[in-house]
């Protein structure tokens, strides 16, 4: 490598990530020309993560997803304020930064925590046990790192609702500067508003550099037959087909740890521990009603370590680990620890429950007058390793999205009830990186296809999680109760219609030949006839689509709420000084892809962190480098469950996932 500095390990390679076999040997090439494309693996620029802890902070931020990134990041602006960032997972590897390999790390054992539900009592019949399946990133940017890098907000509506709920301070009015904080948008006045979005952020957003032929004909055949396009489902209208604004620059991923912690690695108060997973928070009764966090524990190379905290914990872990954490810390509904042995510290029946995600199906479409080839080969590849253009710069059809109105929406029209998802022409693997090579070498005839899943927004079907034992490296017990409401399965069989009628627009049938590829689902078509409502409602459980926007487990409202675990100020009810900021929060999910609104909610809590504590730091000294020599707390070694790592017990399981990433 010649980029100028020392390489470090940067995470799992794309050699197998197309299944192994005769991909192998095409993959681990062009992963070793990426690698050493510096501005692309931004080897030089990489976090530089500790070893060892400190003996005490200012603030702990546990996770580094969407949230916990620029909640580190933006803490560690203040020079005077010493912070530790943990994560559970490793490096973002180079092969995740090309927007065409976003699948590609579905599943794997270093960078997914693979969470499945216990089993569904109406949804996700045909997998094993009727357990749906999640995607949750375990890796220094979180999810941000696994996603569809669609920037989509959520409408006023969303947030104003959030307001009248109690939440002083969260309607659109008063969170749109904070969304607008994060960006860099690059296109500001040709395609998007600058009363609606900013410039100078550390978060880039612009659409990709390619779309494929397909995408503006989806477009096209959304006004054939009768729905707006739109520029900017973040402007002043939020519903309509587009063409999505992103997180990359360049033709690259931005993750939200490379917007927002790499910029700071060179700050010596900010330090970075990764594969470092939290266990347990120490809360302190100080009497009169009043609690505090003191410090944190957490397993760092089979040790335990406990580092102080003296002003906020701040916890990021995402929608499944945050609310798994204050558990295991002794915060949470007193049935459900005692059921597992832990001593309640502070009661929260709210914790882990009002567990909410939108759910989708995926239609598949053939289009009998496109040859199936290959989207990955070396002329793209190039194209992309010289320029950053190309397939590959792109997700292919994953940058199309539409936010609808259902017959069964509010009839404002202010509060879009659907939303659909595209997928295909997908540059993420090649076996030879021949040109014009099939998909398919045993069915040469086989046409090439592309997927439609229509996804509910405001799903009626909640869930909740809780803990499975007291060991913190145990999966929480999940139950996702998909589809348990009739409303949701008859919004969404209202999706596969308009579905219907889109892939039925002109346009697509004269160019494409687009034909709906049928499918029985199970005994579906059997029992109630291809094509009936009650086929398709029956379908849905069958071949039920998991979001990827879980959220609500540690839901914001005010005091007077029983089920709320945040305050406004995103405050731990009842404790001094823990934050949660990430996806848990959200009252309700937002009518759209969550990352965007996970990183707001970041932005505005530091801003309160910030509002609290920085009259209090402008004299503080510097870290004093000497206190990590004399680390003397509990670096102990950890005994795992079953002797085995979490890497080591998930070995086991790996899946490769092809459909499934906004
Ligand atoms: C496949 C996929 C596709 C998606 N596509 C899109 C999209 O295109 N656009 C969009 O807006 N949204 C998308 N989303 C959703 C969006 O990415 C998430 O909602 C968002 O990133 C969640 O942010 P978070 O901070 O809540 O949690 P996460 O991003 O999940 O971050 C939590 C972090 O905390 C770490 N952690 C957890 N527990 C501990 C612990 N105990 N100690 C230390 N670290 C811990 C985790 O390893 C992780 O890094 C997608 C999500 C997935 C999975």
């Amino acid at each position: 490598m010649e980029c100028g500095c020392a390489a470090s390990y940067m995470g799992p390679s794309l050699a197998n990530t197309c299944g192994g076999g005769s991909f192998v040997l095409f993959m681990t090439l062009l992963d070793t020309f990426i690698r050493n494309r510096c501005d692309l693996s931004e080897v030089c620029s990489r976090v530089r993560p500790r070893i060892r802890p400190n003996l005490e902070y200012d603030f702990v931020v546990i996770g580094s997803g969407s949230g916990g990134s620029v909640a580190a990041g933006r803490l560690a602006e203040e020079k005077g304020w010493r912070v530790l960032l943990l994560e559970a997972g490793g490096e973002e590897p180079a092969g995740s930064q090309v927007p065409a390999m976003v699948v590609n790390y579905f599943g794997h054992p270093e960078m997914d925590w693979g969470y499945k539900t216990e089993p569904e009592p109406v949804a996700c019949k045909e997998n094993d046990e009727k357990r749906c399946e999640w995607i949750r990133g375990k890796v220094l940017g979180g999810c941000s790192v696994l996603n569809g890098m669609m920037y989509i907000r959520g409408t006023q509506r969303d947030f104003d609702n959030w307001a009248a709920a109690g939440n002083t301070g969260w309607s659109y009015n008063e969170v749109l500067p904070y969304f607008m904080k994060s960006e860099d948008n690059q296109e500001i006045g040709s395609l998007v508003d600058g009363k609606y979005h900013g410039e100078g952020g550390p978060l880039t957003t612009s659409r990709f550099p390619h779309q494929p032929e397909l995408a503006e004909d989806i477009l096209m055949a959304a006004q054939q037959v009768g729905y707006e396009v739109s520029e900017d489902l973040n402007g002043d209208r939020f519903t309509g087909f587009a063409i999505t604004q992103t997180n990359n620059r360049n033709g690259t991923r931005v993750s939200s740890a490379r917007a927002f912690v790499r910029p700071h690695r060179d700050n010596p108060n900010f330090h970075v521990m990764l594969n470092s997973t939290a266990t347990k928070i120490m809360v302190e009764d100080l009497g009169g009603g009043r609690k505090r966090a003191t410090g944190v524990k957490f397993v760092y190379n089979n040790k335990e370590y406990l580092v102080k905290v003296k002003n906020e914990v701040i916890v990021a872990g995402g929608a499944v680990n945050s609310p798994q954490l204050l558990m295991l810390s002794g915060v949470g509904p007193k049935e459900d620890l005692e059921k597992v042995g832990i001593k309640q510290v502070h009661n929260l029946p709210g914790v882990g429950k009002n567990l909410q995600n939108h759910v989708t199906f995926y239609l598949s479409f053939l289009m009998k007058k496109r040859k199936n080839f290959n989207d990955l080969d070396w002329a793209n590849a190039l194209e992309y390793i010289l320029n950053r253009e190309g397939p590959m710069s792109s997700t292919g059809m994953s940058q199309v999205t539409a936010r609808l109105n259902s017959k069964f929406a509010d009839p404002s029209g202010n509060n879009p009830d659907l939303q659909l998802f595209f997928g295909g022409y997908s540059a993420n693997c090649a076996s030879s990186g021949e040109v014009k090579a099939l998909a398919d070498p045993d069915n040469p005839t086989s046409p090439k296809h592309f997927t439609i899943s229509p996804v509910v927004l405001h799903p009626k079907s909640v869930g909740y999680l809780t803990l499975r034992s007291s060991d913190p490296l145990d999966a929480p017990l999940i139950y996702g109760n998909y589809l348990t409401e009739p409303e949701d399965v008859a919004t969404l069989v209202e999706g596969i219609r308009v579905s219907q009628r889109l892939a039925a627009a002109p346009r697509l049938k004269a160019k494409y030949g687009v034909e709906i590829d049928v499918e029985s689902y199970g005994n579906c078509a059997e029992i109630h006839g291809y094509d009936t409502d009650d086929f398709w409602q029956c379908a849905v459980k069958y071949s039920t689509g998991p979001e990827n926007h879980q959220a609500g487990t540690c839901k914001m409202g005010p005091s007077s709420d029983p089920k709320a675990v945040v305050n406004p100020e995103l405050l731990v009810h009842g404790i001094d000084n823990i934050r949660v900021m990430d996806a848990s929060i959200m009252p309700n999910l937002v009518s759209g892809n969550t990352a965007a609104t996970v990183m707001m909610i970041a932005e505005k809590g530091v801003d309160m962190i910030k509002n609290k504590w920085l009259p209090n730091v402008t004299n503080r000294g510097s870290y004093d480098e000497n206190q990590i020599n004399n680390h003397k707390f509990l670096s102990k070694p950890f005994q795992f469950a079953n002797n085995k790592s979490p890497y080591q017990q998930q070995q086991s399981e790996i899946i490769y996932r092809t459909a499934k990433f906004l």
